[in-house]
Parts: C-alpha cells; structure tokens; sequence
C-alpha cells in the first residue's frame, strides 16, 4: 500500500555524499530502514549516460536486495530502461497523464505539486502519491520554491483525503512531526541521511520517531 511506502522516502544521487560512497550510504540506510528509496540524480556534478545507468542500476539491486521500491526521479525513460518500480516527475517534467501512459498501471508514479491545483492535476493524471514543499528551507534543490511550511499539506490532505502525500524540504527528526500531523504519510528526506556520519542510526532514528508519531494521529 503506497502509504505505507511513503513513511521514510530517502532521496539521494551521488552529489549528495560528500566524501562518503553513495552506495555505502544507501545500503546504510536501507539498513536503517528507510521505506522507499528515490535516485535523484541531477544537477552539475550528476553523472550522465552509462556512468549513470550503471549506478543507477546498482542502486535498484540494493534496493531489491531489502525489499525497498526503487523510483527514479525525472528519467522516465532510465526508469523503464531498469524496469525501476516507479518514477517521480515535477510539473516542469514530462506530463504526468503520458508518464502513467508509458509505465503502466502497475508501475508507482509520483507526481511534485505546490498546490491544491497541481494535486487534483496530478490524482486526475493517475498519480500514486505528491510530494509537496520545501516544507522548511532546504540545501539540496538549487531551484526550490519559498518554504511553505505544512499549509499546502493540510489543504491537500482535506481536499484529496485519499490521495496518499508525503511532505519534504528541509526535513529532520525535529521537525518532521508537524508533516505527518497535516496529514502527511510520510517525510522525503536527502541531506538528513546522506549527509550524516552514520546513515543507518540517523535513518533508524528518523524511522522510529515517525513510527511513534503515526500511531499517535
Ligand atoms: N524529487 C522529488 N521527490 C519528491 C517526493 F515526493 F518523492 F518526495 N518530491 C519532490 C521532488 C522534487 O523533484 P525535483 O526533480 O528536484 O524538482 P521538481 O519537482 O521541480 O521536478
Ligand atoms: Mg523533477
């Protein structure tokens, strides 16, 4: 169930480790428990073409390896190429109602959205589940948009109950509790985890508190 998914969404390409092995990183977190892993790999440092493919489908085996549903952010066709278990577009991307054309309707598509608008688009397109933010500031999207705090989450949550949403923008284990009691199913998190010295403790941590949370709404 696409919720259940939602509740720890590590997001990360290889800009995002620093020093660090990404792919030491991700296993790290899969450890940890993250519930659904995203390749976000774009932006000056991303790598291209076969470099790209090759990590990419390093990752996707990890990820089978834990039993984590492996979604490509943007590449739509890297992620049919893979055969990934789903993909994730913004509204700048490729149109959500082709995307959900061309992956079938098994395949997860995830769809950004920063309003109560892009949310009814994105549910009437076939989406799966919306990312909605930055909720907080955040260091990790060169081009992201003024934080708007959990307000378009609520709204969205009220309109759209049924559409499964997960919040992400400057997420950390203090201050992901007001994400969930939007209405959140869950938080997308990137420097949180891949930015930390131990990736599987912080992902555990992040994972526990969540847990705790969702049973109390
Ligand atoms: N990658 C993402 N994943 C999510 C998810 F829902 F998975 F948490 N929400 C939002 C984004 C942002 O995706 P990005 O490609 O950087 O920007 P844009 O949305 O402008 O295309
Ligand atoms: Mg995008």
């Amino acid at each position: 169930m696409i919720k259940n998914i939602l509740r720890l969404y590590f997001i990360m390409g290889s800009m995002n480790t620093q020093e660090n092995d990404p792919l030491d990183v991700l296993e790290k977190a899969l450890q940890g428990g993250v519930t659904c892993f995203q390749l976000r790999e774009k932006g000056v440092a991303s790598l291209q073409g076969q470099e790209k493919y090759s990590f990419a489908e390093k990752c996707m085996k990890l990820c089978q390896t834990y039993h984590v549903p492996f979604i490509v952010n943007d590449d739509v066709e890297l992620a049919l190429a893979l055969n990934a278990d789903g993909i994730h577009i913004g509204q700048e991307d490729e149109a959500a109602a082709l995307v959900r054309k061309k992956i079938g309707p098994e395949k997860i598509l995830g769809v950004s959205v920063h309003n109560v608008e892009e949310a009814f688009l994105a549910q009437k397109a076939g989406a799966d589940y919306v990312g909605i933010g930055p909720v907080y500031t955040t260091s990790s999207k060169e081009d992201a948009r003024i934080p708007a705090g959990t307000k378009v989450i609520e709204q969205v949550a009220i309109q759209y109950p049924n559409l499964p949403i997960v919040g992400i923008g400057g997420l950390t284990e203090g201050n992901l509790v007001p994400v969930i009691r939007a209405g959140g199913a869950g938080v997308a998190l990137i420097s949180a985890i891949a930015s930390s010295q131990d990736p599987r403790n912080q992902a555990k941590q992040l994972r526990d508190k969540i847990e705790q949370v969702l049973e109390k709404e």
